[in-house]
């Protein structure tokens, strides 16, 4: 029976970005609403052209943020909104000394969530200047520097959490993308390569063939020796796959002794000749295992890319393939041709 392939769950980047999206939508919201708030303050205090300036400030970043909803905010209004806010704040230290003051932490702090890495880190970097600049300029010195140290503290440790976010992040993007015992790709990024292949193809013509591999009989040879001598058998059969693929070429793990291969620029006929390579490269020399010398063969399936073919669909015409060829009689790879999807021999 065939195997039905289907898309997997939304990986973890998605998730961060989305993540990303809500706090600042939420940061843009919260300083919209702030400066609706203020401008009632400004009105109160007889400021009545600040507080149109603000007034008309809070209701476009409400807008904004109502507009933008579960959206990425674009750029140039969150640039507009740093922007506009660092004006206010240094009007604010410039008109009523300490008090404008208060407003530049928050402010400095939200560069590192509405700007991403180090975009982040250079807004924080220009505020801390401008507001560090302001407060020695327009307040006593003894107060001044105090102000400057605090922003540049904060400035630093945001920086310094920034990096170490990045840093994590990377080192997650590789970990859920990584098989542990291989150190090959696992499949979370089968359906993003596939993908990426099926529009190089519709766009550019480009070839690209999918080779799916299953090691045969391996329950026996769990059974047999143990499963972590199973677990060292695994690996050195992703050792010497990789050894044969190209550069380009991408090898995945996609389940317990199953393997992908995604050969970019690769037509059938050649996708073939690298598929009885990797066939004849399990079987014709034995494995040793900390204990024992065994012998294993694996059954491989090819199918090219055909036009308007969606990646699961590819990818069930490769499954076809290997089915067919572990029904042959396992050890050997099978082709699904493009005119008649039915598995064939190789020739
Ligand atoms: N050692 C080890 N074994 C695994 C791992 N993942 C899956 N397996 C085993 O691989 C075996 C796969 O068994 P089956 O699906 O029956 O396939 P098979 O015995 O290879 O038979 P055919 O594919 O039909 O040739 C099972 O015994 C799994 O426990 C792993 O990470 N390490």
């Amino acid at each position: 029976m065939q195997r039905t392939v289907t898309k997997s769950h939304a990986s973890a980047d998605e998730l961060l970005q989305k993540f990303k999206i809500k706090v600042t939508g939420n940061i843009i919201w919260a300083g919209g609403i702030t400066e609706l708030l203020l401008s009632i303050a400004q009105f109160l205090l007889g400021n009545t052209a600040q507080a149109l300036v603000i007034l008309a400030a809070g209701i476009f970043f409400t807008m904004m943020a109502w507009r933008y909803q579960g959206q990425r905010i674009p750029i140039l209004i969150r640039v507009v909104f740093v922007a506009l806010l660092t004006v206010i704040s240094v009007m604010s230290i410039y008109l009523n000394g300490h008090i404008g003051v208060y407003w530049t932490y928050p402010l400095l702090v939200a560069c590192f969530f509405v700007f991403s890495g180090a975009a982040g880190i250079v807004a924080a970097v220009a505020l801390t200047l401008i507001f560090s600049a302001t407060a020695v300029l327009t307040m006593p010195l003894d107060d001044g520097w105090r102000i400057a140290t605090t922003l540049v503290i904060i400035c630093v440790l945001g920086s310094v959490f920034v990096v170490l976010l990045t840093e994590l992040q990377k080192l997650l993007r590789k970990m859920v993308v990584t098989d542990t015992l291989t150190g090959l790709n696992n499949r979370h990024l089968v359906t993003q390569v596939l993908e990426q292949s099926i529009y190089s193809n519709a766009r550019y013509g480009r070839a690209a063939t999918l080779v799916m591999a299953d090691l045969d009989h391996f329950k026996q040879l769990n059974d047999q020796h143990g499963h972590l001598f199973g677990d060292q058998i695994l690996k050195q059969v992703a050792e010497r796959m990789r050894t044969v693929l190209r550069k380009e070429d991408q090898l995945f793990r996609v389940g317990g002794e199953e393997f992908l291969i995604v050969l970019p620029s690769t037509k059938l006929e050649e996708a073939m000749r690298a598929a009885e390579k990797l066939r004849a490269l399990v079987a014709d020399t034995a494995f040793n295992g900390k204990n024992a010398t065994v012998s294993i063969t694996m059954s491989l399936g090819v199918a090219e890319l055909s036009k308007g073919q969606t990646w699961v669909e590819w990818l069930n015409a490769a499954d076809t393939a290997l089915l067919e060829a572990k029904r042959k009689g396992r050890n050997q790879v099978r082709k699904v041709s493009k005119a008649k999807p039915e598995a064939q021999a190789i020739t």
